[in-house]
Protein backbone atom coordinates (compact mmCIF):
# COMPACT_ATOMS: atom_id res chain seq x y z
CA UNK A 1 0.00 0.00 0.00
CA UNK A 2 1.27 3.57 -1.01
CA UNK A 3 -0.15 6.47 1.17
CA UNK A 4 0.57 10.46 0.64
CA UNK A 5 0.03 12.04 3.95
CA UNK A 6 0.12 15.78 3.15
CA UNK A 7 3.02 16.03 0.77
CA UNK A 8 4.01 19.61 -0.29
CA UNK A 9 6.68 20.28 -2.67
CA UNK A 10 7.20 23.74 -4.53
CA UNK A 11 10.29 24.55 -6.63
CA UNK A 12 11.36 28.42 -5.91
CA UNK A 13 7.51 30.33 -5.52
CA UNK A 14 5.82 27.17 -7.50
CA UNK A 15 4.00 25.19 -4.77
CA UNK A 16 3.44 22.54 -6.61
CA UNK A 17 1.67 20.51 -4.42
CA UNK A 18 0.03 21.59 -1.35
CA UNK A 19 -0.95 18.55 0.57
CA UNK A 20 -1.39 15.66 -1.76
CA UNK A 21 -3.05 13.08 0.36
CA UNK A 22 -3.85 9.77 -1.95
CA UNK A 23 -4.09 6.02 -0.12
CA UNK A 24 -3.14 3.26 -3.57
CA UNK A 25 -4.22 -0.27 -2.04
CA UNK A 26 -1.47 -3.38 -2.78
CA UNK A 27 -2.97 -5.04 -6.09
CA UNK A 28 -5.11 -1.94 -7.59
CA UNK A 29 -4.55 -0.18 -10.63
CA UNK A 30 -4.96 3.65 -9.68
CA UNK A 31 -4.87 6.49 -12.30
CA UNK A 32 -3.92 10.03 -12.07
CA UNK A 33 -5.22 12.48 -14.03
CA UNK A 34 -5.12 16.48 -14.12
CA UNK A 35 -4.39 19.10 -16.53
CA UNK A 36 -0.46 19.82 -18.08
CA UNK A 37 1.91 21.01 -15.38
CA UNK A 38 -0.47 20.44 -12.16
CA UNK A 39 2.33 17.71 -10.59
CA UNK A 40 1.69 14.56 -12.04
CA UNK A 41 5.06 13.71 -12.90
CA UNK A 42 6.39 15.13 -9.84
CA UNK A 43 4.16 13.27 -7.12
CA UNK A 44 5.74 10.13 -8.94
CA UNK A 45 9.06 11.05 -8.71
CA UNK A 46 8.28 11.92 -5.21
CA UNK A 47 7.04 8.56 -4.35
CA UNK A 48 10.26 7.11 -5.75
CA UNK A 49 12.25 9.24 -3.88
CA UNK A 50 13.25 11.34 -6.95
CA UNK A 51 12.36 14.65 -5.80
CA UNK A 52 11.88 15.74 -2.03
CA UNK A 53 8.77 16.88 -0.49
CA UNK A 54 9.50 19.89 1.87
CA UNK A 55 6.56 18.52 4.23
CA UNK A 56 4.71 15.50 4.25
CA UNK A 57 4.95 11.87 4.87
CA UNK A 58 5.02 8.97 2.29
CA UNK A 59 4.54 5.28 3.61
CA UNK A 60 5.14 2.02 1.36
CA UNK A 61 3.46 -0.85 3.86
CA UNK A 62 3.86 1.76 6.32
CA UNK A 63 8.02 2.27 6.17
CA UNK A 64 9.30 5.09 5.09
CA UNK A 65 9.64 6.01 1.45
CA UNK A 66 11.33 9.25 1.65
CA UNK A 67 13.85 8.56 3.20
CA UNK A 68 14.43 4.56 3.03
CA UNK A 69 16.56 2.80 4.89
CA UNK A 70 17.89 0.12 2.05
CA UNK A 71 17.42 2.86 -1.49
CA UNK A 72 18.42 -0.43 -3.44
CA UNK A 73 16.08 -2.96 -1.99
CA UNK A 74 13.47 0.03 -2.44
CA UNK A 75 13.91 0.97 -5.82
CA UNK A 76 14.22 -2.93 -6.68
CA UNK A 77 10.30 -2.61 -5.90
CA UNK A 78 9.35 -0.81 -8.78
CA UNK A 79 8.91 -1.14 -12.48
CA UNK A 80 8.74 2.59 -14.77
CA UNK A 81 7.39 2.72 -18.21
CA UNK A 82 8.58 6.28 -18.83
CA UNK A 83 6.76 8.46 -21.15
CA UNK A 84 8.35 8.24 -24.50
CA UNK A 85 10.01 4.98 -23.74
CA UNK A 86 12.90 6.15 -22.51
CA UNK A 87 15.03 3.51 -24.34
CA UNK A 88 18.78 3.32 -24.23
CA UNK A 89 20.07 3.69 -28.22
CA UNK A 90 23.38 2.20 -27.84
CA UNK A 91 22.00 -1.28 -26.48
CA UNK A 92 20.14 -3.69 -28.04
CA UNK A 93 16.74 -4.18 -27.20
CA UNK A 94 17.44 -7.51 -25.07
CA UNK A 95 19.31 -5.40 -22.72
CA UNK A 96 17.35 -2.90 -22.63
CA UNK A 97 14.43 -5.32 -21.30
CA UNK A 98 16.95 -6.79 -19.58
CA UNK A 99 18.97 -3.51 -18.16
CA UNK A 100 18.11 -3.81 -14.16
CA UNK A 101 18.85 -7.88 -14.09
CA UNK A 102 21.97 -6.92 -15.60
CA UNK A 103 23.29 -4.83 -12.73
CA UNK A 104 22.79 -3.88 -9.02
CA UNK A 105 20.29 -5.11 -6.25
CA UNK A 106 18.49 -7.53 -9.18
CA UNK A 107 21.74 -9.04 -10.71
CA UNK A 108 21.09 -12.07 -12.42
CA UNK A 109 23.61 -14.78 -14.56
CA UNK A 110 23.96 -12.63 -18.09
CA UNK A 111 22.08 -15.95 -20.13
CA UNK A 112 18.85 -16.01 -17.31
CA UNK A 113 18.55 -12.10 -17.97
CA UNK A 114 18.38 -12.86 -21.55
CA UNK A 115 15.96 -15.28 -21.19
CA UNK A 116 14.12 -13.26 -18.87
CA UNK A 117 13.84 -10.75 -21.49
CA UNK A 118 12.98 -13.43 -24.44
CA UNK A 119 10.28 -14.14 -22.19
CA UNK A 120 8.86 -10.73 -21.50
CA UNK A 121 8.99 -9.63 -25.16
CA UNK A 122 6.85 -11.99 -25.85
CA UNK A 123 4.23 -11.18 -23.55
CA UNK A 124 4.25 -7.87 -24.64
CA UNK A 125 3.78 -9.52 -28.84
CA UNK A 126 7.38 -9.18 -29.72
CA UNK A 127 9.46 -12.13 -31.37
CA UNK A 128 12.48 -13.06 -29.99
CA UNK A 129 13.55 -11.97 -33.27
CA UNK A 130 13.59 -8.39 -32.23
CA UNK A 131 16.18 -9.11 -29.23
CA UNK A 132 19.11 -8.27 -30.80
CA UNK A 133 17.94 -5.13 -32.51
CA UNK A 134 18.31 -1.86 -31.87
CA UNK A 135 16.04 0.43 -30.43
CA UNK A 136 16.09 3.01 -33.78
CA UNK A 137 15.37 0.01 -35.92
CA UNK A 138 12.04 -0.22 -34.44
CA UNK A 139 8.44 1.59 -34.61
CA UNK A 140 7.16 3.60 -32.10
CA UNK A 141 4.87 0.94 -30.74
CA UNK A 142 7.57 -1.55 -30.42
CA UNK A 143 9.55 0.58 -28.99
CA UNK A 144 6.15 1.06 -26.26
CA UNK A 145 6.05 -2.40 -25.99
CA UNK A 146 9.83 -3.22 -25.31
CA UNK A 147 9.44 -0.21 -22.12
CA UNK A 148 6.48 -2.04 -21.19
CA UNK A 149 8.16 -5.40 -21.06
CA UNK A 150 11.44 -3.59 -19.30
CA UNK A 151 9.41 -2.59 -16.97
CA UNK A 152 7.99 -5.78 -15.97
CA UNK A 153 11.35 -7.51 -16.33
CA UNK A 154 12.13 -7.99 -12.95
CA UNK A 155 8.75 -8.56 -11.84
CA UNK A 156 8.09 -5.95 -9.59
CA UNK A 157 5.27 -4.99 -6.93
CA UNK A 158 4.37 -1.74 -8.16
CA UNK A 159 4.63 -0.35 -12.11
CA UNK A 160 4.35 3.23 -12.58
CA UNK A 161 3.28 3.99 -16.38
CA UNK A 162 4.07 7.80 -17.22
CA UNK A 163 1.43 8.32 -20.21
CA UNK A 164 1.62 5.20 -21.55
CA UNK A 165 -0.66 5.90 -24.79
CA UNK A 166 1.27 9.40 -25.77
CA UNK A 167 2.58 9.89 -29.52
CA UNK A 168 0.18 6.87 -29.92
CA UNK A 169 -2.16 5.74 -32.65
CA UNK A 170 -6.48 5.08 -31.47
CA UNK A 171 -5.50 1.60 -32.12
CA UNK A 172 -2.13 0.99 -31.18
CA UNK A 173 -3.21 3.45 -27.72
CA UNK A 174 -5.89 0.76 -27.18
CA UNK A 175 -3.46 -2.35 -27.89
CA UNK A 176 -1.28 -0.92 -25.15
CA UNK A 177 -3.81 -0.01 -22.92
CA UNK A 178 -5.28 -3.79 -22.90
CA UNK A 179 -1.66 -5.32 -22.55
CA UNK A 180 -1.16 -2.94 -19.05
CA UNK A 181 -4.65 -3.92 -17.96
CA UNK A 182 -3.75 -8.19 -18.39
CA UNK A 183 -0.17 -7.27 -17.23
CA UNK A 184 -1.18 -6.02 -14.27
CA UNK A 185 -3.57 -8.10 -13.23
CA UNK A 186 -2.14 -11.06 -13.73
CA UNK A 187 1.07 -9.87 -11.68
CA UNK A 188 -1.38 -9.30 -9.64
CA UNK A 189 0.89 -5.78 -9.17
CA UNK A 190 0.02 -2.35 -7.84
CA UNK A 191 0.36 0.11 -10.52
CA UNK A 192 0.30 3.94 -10.72
CA UNK A 193 -0.80 5.63 -14.53
CA UNK A 194 -0.61 9.65 -15.16
CA UNK A 195 -2.69 10.05 -18.25
CA UNK A 196 -4.71 12.78 -19.96
CA UNK A 197 -6.32 10.15 -22.47
CA UNK A 198 -9.55 9.22 -20.96
CA UNK A 199 -9.67 5.78 -23.29
CA UNK A 200 -6.90 5.23 -21.54
CA UNK A 201 -8.11 5.51 -17.77
CA UNK A 202 -11.59 3.46 -18.83
CA UNK A 203 -9.22 0.96 -19.80
CA UNK A 204 -6.70 0.83 -17.09
CA UNK A 205 -8.45 2.15 -14.08
CA UNK A 206 -10.03 0.55 -11.10
CA UNK A 207 -9.95 3.90 -9.34
CA UNK A 208 -9.50 7.69 -10.51
CA UNK A 209 -7.51 11.00 -8.59
CA UNK A 210 -7.92 14.06 -9.88
CA UNK A 211 -5.10 15.95 -9.26
CA UNK A 212 -5.63 19.63 -9.42
CA UNK A 213 -4.04 23.27 -7.41
CA UNK A 214 -1.62 20.97 -6.08
CA UNK A 215 -3.80 18.93 -4.28
CA UNK A 216 -6.64 15.40 -4.63
CA UNK A 217 -9.84 16.94 -5.62
CA UNK A 218 -11.51 13.67 -5.97
CA UNK A 219 -11.24 10.17 -6.15
CA UNK A 220 -13.69 7.01 -6.88
CA UNK A 221 -14.18 4.50 -9.08
CA UNK A 222 -13.85 4.69 -12.52
CA UNK A 223 -17.43 3.75 -12.86
CA UNK A 224 -18.29 6.99 -11.25
CA UNK A 225 -15.72 8.93 -13.36
CA UNK A 226 -19.01 10.55 -15.42
CA UNK A 227 -21.37 10.69 -12.26
CA UNK A 228 -18.66 12.28 -10.18
CA UNK A 229 -20.71 15.37 -8.92
CA UNK A 230 -17.17 16.91 -8.59
CA UNK A 231 -17.16 20.24 -11.29
CA UNK A 232 -13.33 19.56 -11.71
CA UNK A 233 -13.96 15.71 -13.09
CA UNK A 234 -16.75 16.82 -14.81
CA UNK A 235 -14.95 19.38 -16.82
CA UNK A 236 -11.63 17.38 -17.44
CA UNK A 237 -13.73 14.44 -18.93
CA UNK A 238 -16.00 16.75 -20.94
CA UNK A 239 -12.99 18.19 -22.05
CA UNK A 240 -15.15 21.89 -21.49
CA UNK A 241 -13.40 25.23 -21.72
CA UNK A 242 -16.23 26.36 -19.34
CA UNK A 243 -15.48 25.34 -15.48
CA UNK A 244 -13.22 25.60 -12.72
CA UNK A 245 -10.30 24.75 -14.54
CA UNK A 246 -8.92 27.45 -16.23
CA UNK A 247 -8.15 26.61 -19.71
CA UNK A 248 -5.09 28.95 -21.42
CA UNK A 249 -5.85 30.18 -24.43
N1 LIG B 1 12.96 19.89 -11.28
C1 LIG B 1 12.12 20.90 -11.44
N2 LIG B 1 12.52 22.17 -11.27
C2 LIG B 1 11.65 23.21 -11.39
N3 LIG B 1 10.36 23.08 -11.69
C3 LIG B 1 9.89 21.84 -11.88
C4 LIG B 1 10.74 20.69 -11.77
N4 LIG B 1 9.98 19.59 -12.00
C5 LIG B 1 8.73 20.04 -12.25
N5 LIG B 1 8.67 21.38 -12.17
C6 LIG B 1 7.47 22.19 -12.37
O1 LIG B 1 6.41 21.61 -11.64
C7 LIG B 1 5.19 21.73 -12.37
C8 LIG B 1 4.54 20.37 -12.51
O2 LIG B 1 5.28 19.57 -13.41
P1 LIG B 1 4.90 18.08 -13.81
O3 LIG B 1 5.88 17.63 -14.82
O4 LIG B 1 4.75 17.24 -12.60
O5 LIG B 1 3.48 18.26 -14.48
P2 LIG B 1 2.53 17.18 -15.09
O6 LIG B 1 1.23 17.29 -14.38
O7 LIG B 1 3.19 15.84 -15.09
O8 LIG B 1 2.37 17.74 -16.56
P3 LIG B 1 2.28 17.02 -17.99
O9 LIG B 1 0.96 16.33 -18.00
O10 LIG B 1 2.32 18.18 -18.94
O11 LIG B 1 3.45 16.09 -18.11
C9 LIG B 1 5.52 22.38 -13.69
O12 LIG B 1 5.19 23.74 -13.60
C10 LIG B 1 7.01 22.21 -13.81
O13 LIG B 1 7.57 23.27 -14.52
Amino acid sequence: MIELIDVHKSFGKKHVLKGVNLRVEKGESMVIIGGSGTGKSVLLKCILGLVRPEKGRILLDGQDAIRPSDRDAFLARFGMLFQGGALFDSLPVWQNVAFRLLRGALKRPREEARRIAIDKLARVGLGADTADLYPAELSGGMQKRVGLARAIAAEPEIIFFDEPTTGLDPILAGVINRLIRGIVEEMGATAVTITHDMTSVRAIADRVAMLHDGVIQWVGPVSQLDNSGNPYVDQFVHGREEGPIEALR
